[in-house]
C-alpha cells in the first residue's frame, strides 16, 4: 500500500526551479533513501511533504498524497494535525527538536495532550515507556532539559518523540550527520527497530551510502532538482544506469587499510563497501 505518493512536484524560488517534476512513491514499511549532491533539492522535497517549505519557496505544481489525501492542498492548521501524528520528522539538528527551557517530559506530554485523549497519568506513563523503548534512562531524561543530555541521547529522545504517535511516515533528514560514527550507527539501528515495531515507511536523506546499503529497501538519486534514477536498492547498486549514479558509487572509498584488529566491531560494520 502506498503511504506517500509525490506526483510531478515542482518547487520554485522566485524564477528558479529548485525541485523539478519530482515523483516518488513509498509503501507501507518501506525504507527509501534519498541521496544526491549537496543542494540537489533533497531537503526541500522532504520539507514540502509536511508543508514545511521555507518562506520564499513555493510548490508551483504537482501533488503530495499521504495515502489518498492531498496534503499539498491543506491549510497550515490541518497540516499541524498531520505533522507528528501521520508524518514525523527528525533532523540533523536534534537540538532544534526541543524547546531549550522546557523539560523533555513536558514536551512529550504536550505532544500527547495535543493529539490524543489520554489522561495525565496515561500520558506520563506512555512518555516514560517511549523513552525506555529507545534505551534511555527514562525517569532521568523525562525530567531533563535538552542541554543536560548528550548529542546521542538527545537524538534518541527526538526519535522517541517523532515516533510517539506512531506516524505512517518518518522523514529523517540527515539524522546522523552531526553524530560520531558509532552513535550514528546506533541511531540508525534504533530507527530500523522502531520501523519494525510500527511498520511505518521511512524516508532517509543521507550522504552515506553505507547506510543506504545497510538499511534501505529502495533509493532515489537527485541531481540539480531532479530524480535521475530510482528503484530497488539491489538493482541500483548492482547496475547503476545514470552517469551521476555511477559517479556517486565510484566515489565510495575502498576498504580501509587499517589492520582489522584495530577496528571495533561497530567500525567493522561501518566500513565502506
Ligand atoms: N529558503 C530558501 N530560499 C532560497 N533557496 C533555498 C532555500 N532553501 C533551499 N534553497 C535552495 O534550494 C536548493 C536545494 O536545497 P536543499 O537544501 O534541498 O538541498 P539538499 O539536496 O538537501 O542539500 P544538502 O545535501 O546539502 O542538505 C539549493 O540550491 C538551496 O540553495
Amino acid at each position: 500500500m502506498a503511504i506517500l505518493t509525490i506526483k510531478e512536484l515542482t518547487i520554485q524560488h522566485q524564477d528558479n526551479t529548485i525541485v523539478n517534476n519530482v515523483s516518488l512513491t513509498i509503501h507501507k514499511g518501506e525504507w527509501l533513501a534519498l541521496v544526491g549532491e549537496s543542494g540537489s533539492g533533497k531537503s526541500v522535497t522532504a520539507a514540502a511533504i509536511g508543508g514545511l517549505l521555507p518562506a520564499g519557496l513555493k510548490a508551483r505544481s504537482g501533488s503530495v498524497l499521504l495515502q489518498n489525501q492531498d496534503v499539498s492542498r491543506l491549510a497550515e492548521k490541518e497540516l499541524q494535525q498531520i505533522r507528528g501524528k501521520e508524518i514525523s520528522y527528525i533532523f540533523q539538528d536534534y537540538q532544534g527538536a526541543f524547546t531549550p527551557f522546557i523539560t523533555i517530559g513536558k514536551q512529550f506530554d504536550e505532544m500527547l495532550k495535543t493529539h490524543t485523549s489520554m489522561s495525565r497519568k496515561e500520558r506520563t506513563e506512555y512518555s516514560l515507556l517511549s523513552l525506555k523503548n529507545v534505551q534511555l534512562p527514562e525517569e532521568r531524561v523525562y525530567k531533563s532539559y535538552a542541554f543536560q543530555l548528550s548529542g546521542g541521547q538527545l537524538q534518541r529522545a527526538a526519535i522517541a518523540m517523532a515516533m510517539i504517535l506512531k506516524p505512517k511516515l518518518l522523514i529523517a533528514d540527515e539524522p546522523t550527520t552531526a553524530l560520531d560514527g558509532m552513535t550514528a550507527m546506533n541511531v540508525l539501528e534504533l530507527i530500523a527497530h522502531l520501523k519494525e515495531q510500527t511498520n511505518c515507511a521511512v524516508l532517509l536523506i543521507t550522504h552515506d551510502l553505507r547506510h543506504v546499503r545497510k538499511y534501505a529497501d529502495t533509493m532515489a538519486i537527485m541531481l540539480r532538482g531532479e530524480i535521475v534514477e530510482a528503484g530497488e536498492k539491489g538493482s541500483i547498486f548492482g547496475k547503476p544506469q545514470h552517469p551521476y549514479t555511477k559517479q556517486l558509487f565510484a566515489a565510495i572509498p575502498p576498504l580501509r587499510e587499517t589492520p582489522s584488529r584495530l577496528l571495533t566491531i561497530a567500525e567493522k560494520e561501518a566500513v565502506f563497501i
